[in-house]
């Protein structure tokens, strides 16, 4: 159905009509606008008065700390509309209580007429028929209508009638808003992606709105929107469930930070600034692994065995001597001997703490028995409970005995674990035991770079979690932070009720600017932490939901983090098993929830692919076809008349300039993704730039991206370089939304028999 004939069908006399009706819509989206600048004013000019409070009671700050988080968020999020505020219009049938209904991208009210909608959020339930209507089920709706702007400008709509003789529309995929639809998936690309508020599609509506517990798998081929979806269901959770969610926050994890770059601008676009954006690398505070390593390397690390390896790597650092450790205290030579250290292990493991918490059961065992030694020494008969309580604490405070205890039972931190295991391939044959092979310790320690990895991350939170922190010393120095800041605060009151016991006008009102501002510097300070910010900071955040987009790629490991991330099981996770390129990566969504949620989780498929045209997707599936594995390719959205074309090149560096800058030419200033082997990547990099609308990736790294143009350069290369070489072949013929071509240098690759 093309928006001309709609349009005609409902303007039946003519443009003339349409003119009239695009003014009458330029009229409402104006006062829509007008009522977006009223409330901006006013959420500024209340946090203005907000911050201006003295909060004189601890009540009266805690207040104004969530009326401050409130105006603070409240304006972030109508500075983020501005673009496509109104986007559609809804017109019931007759029996309706409203006839007409605005939606866009949140709720305006008109107070002075009974706070009548003026537009209606996208994430609202009365706005669903927006997306869900068809003719063959309309729920009330006459027309739908898209609405076309430019800044604030009205530029155009389209117009669906949905009555049953315009059953056909959408051809068989079902789409709704099929001409916004097309003129969104024929803009050109820029690098970063969109929002989808204004054509979000049945299929997809369903899993944005789907309830938030649980753990909801969707799987989806190339271009269905997955990564769409994930981040409009985070928007649509955060609306839904606000108060639940606004504390806890959500977490949306992403495979690498150039995915996570591309995916940047929707949330806050959608006016979402609380959701925390990390690939699993990311996931420790202050630490940014970025280290590369094999492969291999990363496979290995990534096995659930890894987990005993580092509990056993962890157990091996409890030691007892071997047979007798010699201590000198006060010129006398006190012994330790392998029983009762055997003794003291056995008590501390047995408590189940974590490793440095257990140790103070097992410090506290070993002085006890040095503490009897040098008590019998001295001639116990002669000391009383005193004297062998002074003995004790000079023991615990002898650098000697600390240095013992250091031998037997060390604090610990994971990331210097960590770093001795992989350095020491004694110390990794001890804590693998059989676990590994020698070939797959040897790429543990051979793999290191000299930083962490995205794959060591993981491994340091299981070791944190096998650690724990001994933290009592931090609590101790809080405790003490708390009651210098109450006494301050006391001594602010005390100041404040004095002046006003003074009852001297000018003085209060002196003491109460000054006032006013320090504690609003301070409670800045503190309310601007959205709980994104605060879950970035804090290693053992548990999130109220967890969104993770292409989760096909996560490691048991990874898999185990993020779990303890989430202990309520309130998950979205978005992927496709046929596009798995890590080694350690999915197979199957059983085999990995298995293990954390049997089979309590929910599948939803997507089916329609919006990015890559029929003529792409055949070749693509030639290959999916040949991946096995039973998966339907997704049908294509649209045809482009555009036939993707292959080359055989004998002298790539010499063609390739050429071939990358006639792509550019006819794209019209979109973007070119230039996917080659990583083996070649380095140097096809640097022979052909990069730059905004020029990309030269290795597959993983183009992983969820897409360009208008692809250039695919050595497919038979790609697939021989890793296990999965097939699956990143689907992943490269798919990241195109308009032309595809493929350079090849070597052998033909039966997949791609259809590129001749
Ligand atoms: N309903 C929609 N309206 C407009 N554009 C859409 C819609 N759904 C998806 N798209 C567009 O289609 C493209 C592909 O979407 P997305 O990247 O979310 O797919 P994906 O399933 O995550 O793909 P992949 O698995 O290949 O990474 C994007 O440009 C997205 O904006």
């Amino acid at each position: 159905m093309s928006p001309d004939r709609e349009t005609s069908r409902v303007f039946e006399d003519g443009t003339s009509d349409h003119a009239a009706e695009l003014a009458r819509e330029q009229t409402y989206v104006s006062a829509v606008y007008e009522k977006l600048d009223v409330e901006r004013r006013d959420a500024q000019r209340r946090l203005d008065e907000t911050l201006r409070q003295t909060g004189r009671t601890p009540q009266a700050r805690t207040e104004r700390d969530v009326a401050t988080t409130l105006y603070t968020d409240r304006l972030a999020q109508l500075g983020s509309v501005e673009q496509g505020l109104c986007f559609g219009r809804l017109d019931f049938l007759p029996g309706r209580e409203e006839e007409t209904t605005y939606v866009g991208r949140l709720g305006l009210f008109d107070e002075d007429d009974d706070y009548r909608p003026l537009l209606i959020d996208w994430r609202a339930p009365v706005a669903r028929p927006f997306y869900l209507a068809t003719a063959a089920s309309p729920d009330g709706v006459r027309r739908r209508r898209h609405l076309r702007s430019l800044s604030r400008r009205v530029t155009g709509f389209d117009d669906e009638i949905l009555d049953l003789g315009a059953a056909d529309q959408g051809q068989d995929l079902g789409l709704a808003g099929e001409a916004a639809l097309l003129a969104a998936l024929e803009r050109r690309r820029t690098g970063e992606m969109n929002d989808i508020v204004a054509t979000i599609q049945a299929e997809q509506d369903r899993i944005i709105r789907a309830p938030l517990g649980g753990v909801l798998v969707v799987q989806g081929g190339p271009g269905t929107g997955k990564t769409a979806v994930a981040l409009h269901r985070a928007a649509y959770l955060l609306y839904t469930h606000r108060q639940q969610l606004t504390t806890r926050g959500v977490l949306v994890v992403g495979p690498n930070s150039t995915f996570l770059r591309y995916i940047g601008q929707v949330l806050p676009s959608l006016g979402e600034t609380g959701v925390l954006l990390a690939t699993v690398g990311q996931l420790w505070p202050g630490l940014d692994a970025v280290g590369v390593e094999s492969p291999e390397a990363a496979e290995v690390k990534g096995r659930v065995v890894l987990a005993e390896v580092l509990a056993a790597a962890v157990r091996d650092r409890q030691r007892v001597p071997d047979p007798v450790l010699e201590i000198e205290h006060e010129r006398e030579i006190l012994k330790l001997d392998r029983k009762t250290c055997a003794e003291a292990r056995t008590r501390a493991r047995r408590s189940r703490r974590p490793h440095n918490l257990a140790r103070r059961l097992f410090v506290s065992d070993v002085l006890d028995a040095l503490t009897r030694q040098a008590a019998r020494k001295l001639g116990e008969d002669l000391l009383d409970a005193q004297d062998v309580q002074d003995i004790r604490a000079e023991l615990a405070a002898s650098p000697a005995v600390a240095a013992a205890l250091t031998r037997l039972w060390p604090k610990l931190t994971p990331e210097g674990l960590l770093d001795d295991l992989f350095a020491d391939p004694a110390y990794l044959a001890r804590a693998a035991g059989t676990l590994l092979t020698d070939a797959e310790r040897a790429h543990l320690e051979s793999g290191r770079d000299a930083q962490w990895t995205p794959a060591d991350v993981p491994l340091l939170d299981e070791l944190a979690e096998l650690l724990g922190a001994d933290d009592s010393e931090e609590q101790a120095q809080n405790r003490r932070r708390e009651r210098v800041e109450r006494a301050y605060a006391e001594g602010v009151l005390d100041i404040l009720e004095q002046d006003e016991e003074i009852q001297d006008e000018e003085m209060l009102r002196v003491s109460d600017v000054l006032d006013a501002e320090l504690f609003a510097e301070r409670q800045q300070a503190r309310s601007e932490l959205t709980a994104a910010q605060r879950a970035a900071q804090d290693r053992t955040w548990t999130f109220g939901h967890v969104i993770v987009d292409e989760a096909q790629e996560l490691s048991a490991m990874d898999w185990r983090l993020l779990v303890r991330r989430t202990p309520n099981r309130s998950m979205t996770l978005v992927g496709d098993v046929a596009q798995t390129g890590t080694a350690g990566g999915a197979r199957s969504w059983d085999e990995v929830l298995a293990p954390y949620v049997a089979d309590r989780w929910r599948l939803a498929q997507l089916t329609v692919n919006y990015r890559t045209p029929a003529e792409i997707m055949a070749v693509a599936a030639d290959v999916l076809a040949e991946l096995g594995g039973g998966l339907t390719p997704p049908s294509s959205v649209r045809e482009t008349g555009v036939a993707p074309w292959s080359r055989h090149s004998t002298d790539l560096d010499a063609e390739l300039p050429g071939l990358v800058r006639a792509e550019l030419s006819l794209v019209d200033g979109g973007t070119i993704g230039v996917l080659v082997p990583a083996a070649r990547h380095e140097h096809l990099r640097v022979l052909l730039g990069a730059g905004e609308r020029l990309s030269v990736l290795t597959v993983d790294r183009a992983k969820g991206l897409e360009f208008d143009a692809v250039l695919l350069i050595a497919p038979d290369e790609i697939v021989a370089e890793s296990p999965r070489g097939l699956n990143d072949l689907y992943v490269a013929l798919t990241r195109a939304t308009r032309r595809l071509g493929v350079v090849q240098t070597g052998d033909p690759v039966p997949a791609l028999h259809r590129l001749g």
